[in-house]
């Protein structure tokens, strides 16, 4: 777990993801995709309703994969699962090889699979650069716990120098810098969609799941999250999105599953899955 303090020598917040070495390793000697995610077998019933019917699936590093179905189809609740929110009635959940079925949201957070979450409501009467500041998982808390704990090590000044600093670079990239210092709850549906953006990688994920990233958003906005996204997959990060939008998905995603009726029904790229006769017949009346 990432709970422990973190050494500001030994911090990479600023690297972008590395590919795990012996997940690359392995990869490369048996030829096996190099999977971060991976889901096997979930379930999940709601009383009577099976939501999630034993899907498996996985997500290859550094790719931009959509999640797409139909209304229903259990996208939100396969997300849920794997972010901690619902406990799966069965099957797994696995992360960089370990096992994270049934581990609450923040532990998960804390392993670098991170999700966007709305601004909460505490946080709204709060400036951009204000929650940008309190994003970073637990690392200012126990900056602040050591500047007040005589004997412990000094250098709380250049670590939140630091962190400022990157918290800049960050707005900036998403082109909400001139935004700084507005109260969160003044901004647009499309602006906040690029602070919680923002603030997701201040987290310093290894991993982000963006559950229907676009919603709400103007053209304009639209692209530029979508650039950021690609600028980021290109550095080496790993989405999975899910999204209504089928268009967003073919045209930005490398890599396309399909649920239906809680289970996957197909999965490959854009043209794979238009020409997939049960993707049609899943989707009819619905423009694929
Ligand atoms: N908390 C819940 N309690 C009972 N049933 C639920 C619950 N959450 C989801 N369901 C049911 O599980 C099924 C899958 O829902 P889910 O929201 O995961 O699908 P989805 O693919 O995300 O759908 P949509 O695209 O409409 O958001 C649906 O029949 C839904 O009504």
């Amino acid at each position: 777990m990432s709970d422990a303090v973190t050494d500001p020598e030994t911090d990479a917040r600023d690297e972008p993801p590395v590919e795990s070495a012996d997940a690359e390793a392995a990869s490369e000697t048996t030829g096996a995709p190099d999977t971060p995610l991976r889901v096997e077998n979930l379930r999940k019933e709601f009383g009577g309703i099976t939501a999630v019917d034993g899907a498996t699936f996985a997500v290859e590093r550094g790719s931009l994969t959509g999640l797409i179905g139909p209304n229903g189809a259990g996208k939100s609740t396969t997300f849920n699962c794997i972010t901690g929110v619902h406990d799966p009635t069965a099957g797994n959940v696995y992360f960089e090889g370990e096992d994270i079925t049934g581990l609450r949201p923040d532990q998960i957070a804390n392993e670098g699979l991170v999700r966007t979450f709305q601004i909460a409501r505490e946080l709204e009467e709060m400036t951009v650069l204000e929650n940008m500041m309190l994003a970073p998982r637990g690392q200012l808390g126990e900056s602040l716990y050591r500047s007040v704990t005589p004997g412990l090590r000094s250098g709380v000044r250049e670590q939140e120098e630091e962190l400022r600093e990157r918290v800049w670079e960050t707005l900036e990239l998403f082109e909400i810098d001139h935004l700084a210092e507005e109260e969160a709850g003044n901004l647009s549906g499309g602006q906040r969609k690029l602070l919680e953006m923002a603030r997701v990688l201040m987290t310093d994920p290894e991993m982000v799941l963006l559950d229907e990233p676009l919603a709400g958003v103007n053209p304009s906005l639209e692209k530029k999250l979508l650039e950021r996204v690609h600028e980021l997959r290109d550095e080496g990060y790993t989405f999975l999105l899910v999204e209504h939008d089928m268009d967003v998905i073919m045209n930005n995603c490398e890599h396309i599953i399909v649920m239906h009726q809680g289970q996957v029904l197909a999965e490959g790229d854009a043209s794979d899955i238009r020409s997939n006769d049960q993707v049609i017949e899943a989707y009819l009346g619905e423009n694929v």
